[in-house]
């Protein structure tokens, strides 16, 4: 028997248990092969597995399989699932409305197995692509970290995500102190090489679920902590001076200590109405510029107290 291809998840929607069965054997050497037998019912399924590849049903009872398509194609969370439609209309009308509705693809019945194993390979492969380059779409090219496009998006969503459930939200902004003079001694490559032990750093103090690491450009760093009190941030923020400063990167001409060190503007709220994204961040870019005021090489919380001096 051949081996299950990992991380592929192919959900099959169908009212007909029959059919469910004959697609997952056709299929089940292509991934892990998971099933509904409503619209309602798979929907839900995606939501929580998030499939490569749905192959759904057209003709169900209930919400058909146009309309469940549909709401697919509506949920930012569902949207990266690829549909192949499974139909008995095969007049060359029903393809059209089938890959008009957003579908990549259509399969007709009665299934061939050949067919719908070709197809079914076709499309897991095309998936796998579309997500690496979604992938670097969304990365720094130096350091990996995510870029600012995909932080800025994130961050819409968990702001409103915080204020719906009303919990605070916590943002860092970290931006590496005299980082021209460093490039001035030391010149641009060694830049780009301490740019690249900063964010190192940042990516192992974000490893909850929902952390984010991000370069928010230049020598700019962002740090988005879901459900964190501004306590809780000031003491982020203080581990994080510590931990740049820890790495002992000589920096001879900087002003506030003989090593490369960072220094962090801190905002955390619980979102309410009146307040935005944008806000947030200006808050935290105040805080920020606090910080580099008050000497460099610690972190401030917006509208809060001057955390400890890094020693
Ligand atoms: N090596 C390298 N340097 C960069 C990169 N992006 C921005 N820089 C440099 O970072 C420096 C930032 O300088 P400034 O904005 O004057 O700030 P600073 O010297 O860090 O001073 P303070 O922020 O006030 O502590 C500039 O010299 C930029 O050329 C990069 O990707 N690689």
């Amino acid at each position: 028997m051949k081996a299950v291809a990992p991380g592929n998840t192919i959900l099959i929607i169908d009212d007909n248990t029959d059919t469910i069965r004959l697609l997952s054997t056709m299929v089940r050497d292509q991934g892990r092969v998971l099933f509904a037998t409503s619209g309602a019912a798979g929907l839900e399924l995606a939501r929580l597995q998030r499939p490569q590849l749905i192959l759904l049903d057209v003709e169900m009872q209930g919400m058909d399989g146009f309309a469940v398509n549909e709401r697919i194609r509506q949920d930012p969370a569902l949207r990266s699932s690829a549909v192949i439609f499974v139909t008995a209309q095969s007049s060359p009308e029903a393809e059209i409305s089938c890959l008009d509705a957003g579908a990549v693809d259509f399969i007709p019945k009665p299934l061939n197995a050949a067919v719908v194993q070709a197809r079914v390979r076709t499309h897991l492969r095309l998936q796998s692509a579309l997500a690496a380059l979604d992938e670097l779409a969304n990365q720094d090219g130096l350091t990996g970290l995510y870029n600012r496009r995909y932080f800025d998006r994130q961050l819409a969503a968990e702001f409103a995500r915080h204020r719906r459930h009303q919990l605070p939200l916590g943002l860092a902004l970290i931006d590496v102190d005299d980082f021209k003079l460093f490039n001035d001694r030391y010149g641009h490559q060694r830049g780009d090489a301490c740019l690249e032990e900063v964010a190192e750093s940042l990516r192992d103090g974000a490893r909850r679920p929902g952390e984010l690491a991000a370069r928010y450009g230049g020598e700019e760093f962002v740090v988005l902590l879901p459900n964190t009190t501004p306590d809780a941030m000031v003491r982020y923020g203080d581990w994080l001076c510590r931990r740049i400063a820890a790495l002992g990167i000589p920096h001879p001409s900087a002003s506030a200590a003989p090593h490369v060190t960072a220094s962090v503007g801190l905002y955390a709220l619980i979102p309410s109405d009146g307040d935005t994204a944008p806000a947030m961040l200006h808050a935290a870019d105040m805080a920020l510029y606090a910080a580099k005021r008050a000497g460099r090489n610690r972190s401030v919380l917006a509208g809060g107290t001057v955390a400890d001096m890094v020693a």
